[in-house]
């Protein structure tokens, strides 16, 4: 067996909720007929949700989502499978990345599935007369659906687009478990630095940040949180962590990871002041949060190895992973989030393009949530995996919870 399909065998075994739902799939042929186009992160265990798609009836035509993320061997494996057909390529330039978008939107999708928005943007952009082929979509994270909801805001969104990331099942376990152990994985494999008694800076205390900054506390890291929202900083304040400006962190921090999903972060402003040697990392969104272009612009020198830049600025030395893009994907060893995390938000991806067949006809042009008949439905698909069992309310519980006429 070649690599690729060794990665993806690997995957499939702990993705039982996938597994349920493409079993039924087998049998329902949800997307006969129709073709589904993807940008994600092109690895192992988007190659399961890929299977089931087709298992599902669907023609699959997919690429990256991040220049940096594929992994070739998954891409090659699954190009060899029926009716699947990927085109994403670790370290594509610009060029070849948009390329590789424009080969999936020749296929005339009736459905795309986006991570980032790239696809959805590039449609409503240099590719308006695949809008004639479009059923509707669905986003997985959290700046993807920012971005939606500006331009179905704008009036610009032209099909219905589902929030996957917006749905407990996704944010709660994706976003705050696998952000934070995927993270500091990549960033321990790639440094092999030690995260006990390190000053660890999370920028952001939203559920990335937070699963992050949790995580590193339990390896012994002493934990710094900067943030924009005076609620979520009283939350991370509350919740043990040292709470302050970036401005006052710069000099403190030995590690500082992005968690924003916004931009300048770690800026000019900041690089001076850093102590030598200190590691940055990006584990929000686009390679905009840590300035990297204003760090090659003024670096006396930089030394690229093996997912680490590092540069040379007044004879201290910063070093950054990844290139500024996401730190759990984008290094040589990333391996992106655990199995068992992906299992939920692809199950909640594979669910929510069902959904999209079957009604996305009658659905406006806008951003939808996820039924939560789905969301609760994975849930408890989940718990059946993990043969564990909760209550269920009685009549008496019912009744009492809906009524108000019951007092003190
Ligand atoms: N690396 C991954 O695998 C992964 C997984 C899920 C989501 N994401 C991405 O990570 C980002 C964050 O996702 P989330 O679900 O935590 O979003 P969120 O909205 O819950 O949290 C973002 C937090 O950043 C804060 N913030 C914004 N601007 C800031 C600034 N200038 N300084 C400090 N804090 C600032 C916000 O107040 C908010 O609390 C998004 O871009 C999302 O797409 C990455
Ligand atoms: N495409 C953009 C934004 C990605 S945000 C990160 C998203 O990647 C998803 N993700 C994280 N790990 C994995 C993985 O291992 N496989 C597939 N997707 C992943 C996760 O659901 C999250 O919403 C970029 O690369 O910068």
């Amino acid at each position: 067996m070649e690599s690729g399909d060794l990665k993806i065998a690997w995957a499939r075994q702990y993705m039982p909720v996938l597994s349920s739902i493409r079993k039924r799939f087998v049998e329902e042929k949800p997307f006969a007929g129709m073709t589904i186009g993807m940008a994600l992160h092109v690895e192992a265990k988007t190659a399961v949700l890929v299977e089931t798609l087709a298992a599902g009836g669907a023609e699959v035509h997919i690429t990256g989502c991040n220049p940096l993320s594929t992994q070739d061997d998954v891409s090659a494996a699954l190009d060899t499978r029926e009716g699947v057909h990927s085109y994403a390529r670790r370290g594509a330039n610009v060029e070849e990345y948009y390329a590789a978008i424009d080969r999936v939107l020749d296929a005339r999708p009736a459905i795309t599935i986006d991570d980032g928005m790239d696809l959805i943007h590039r449609i409503h952009t240099e590719r308006r007369e695949v809008l004639d082929s479009i059923i509707g979509g669905c986003e997985e994270t959290t700046t993807g659906i920012h971005r939606l909801r500006a331009m179905a805001q704008d009036g610009a969104l032209r099909f219905p687009v589902v929030a996957v990331n917006d749905t407990p099942m996704k944010h709660f376990f994706d976003n705050v478990h696998g952000t934070g152990e995927s993270s500091l994985a990549s960033i321990m494999i790639t440094t092999n630095v030690l995260m006990a008694g390190k000053r660890f800076v999370v920028a952001g205390y939203g559920y990335c940040g937070r699963g992050l900054a949790q995580k590193a506390r339990s390896l012994g890291a002493r934990v710094i949180v900067t943030e924009v929202d005076p609620r979520r900083a009283l939350q991370a304040h509350m919740d043990g962590f040292d709470v302050m400006t970036m401005d006052d962190a710069a000099p403190l921090g030995d590690i500082f990871v992005t968690t924003t999903g916004n931009t300048s972060i770690l800026t000019e402003r900041h690089f001076p002041i850093l102590k030598d040697g200190a590691i940055l990392a990006n584990a929000g969104h686009f390679n905009v949060e840590i300035d990297v272009d204003w760090l090659a612009a003024h670096a006396a020198s930089t030394v690229h190895r093996d997912g680490v830049d590092t540069y040379v600025l007044d004879g201290k030395v910063v070093h950054v992973l990844a290139e500024g893009r996401l730190v759990n994907l984008a290094t040589p060893k990333g391996m992106g989030h655990p199995v068992e995390v992906m299992d939920l938000s692809f199950a909640v991806q594979a669910l929510s393009a069902e959904f999209i067949a079957k009604h996305g006809r009658e659905l406006a042009p806008g951003v939808h949530d996820v039924p939560s008949a789905i969301d609760e439905g994975i849930a408890r698909l989940k718990l059946d995996a993990l043969g564990l069992s909760i209550d269920r309310l009685t009549p008496e519980q019912e009744t009492y919870m809906s009524s108000w006429t019951i007092g003190t």
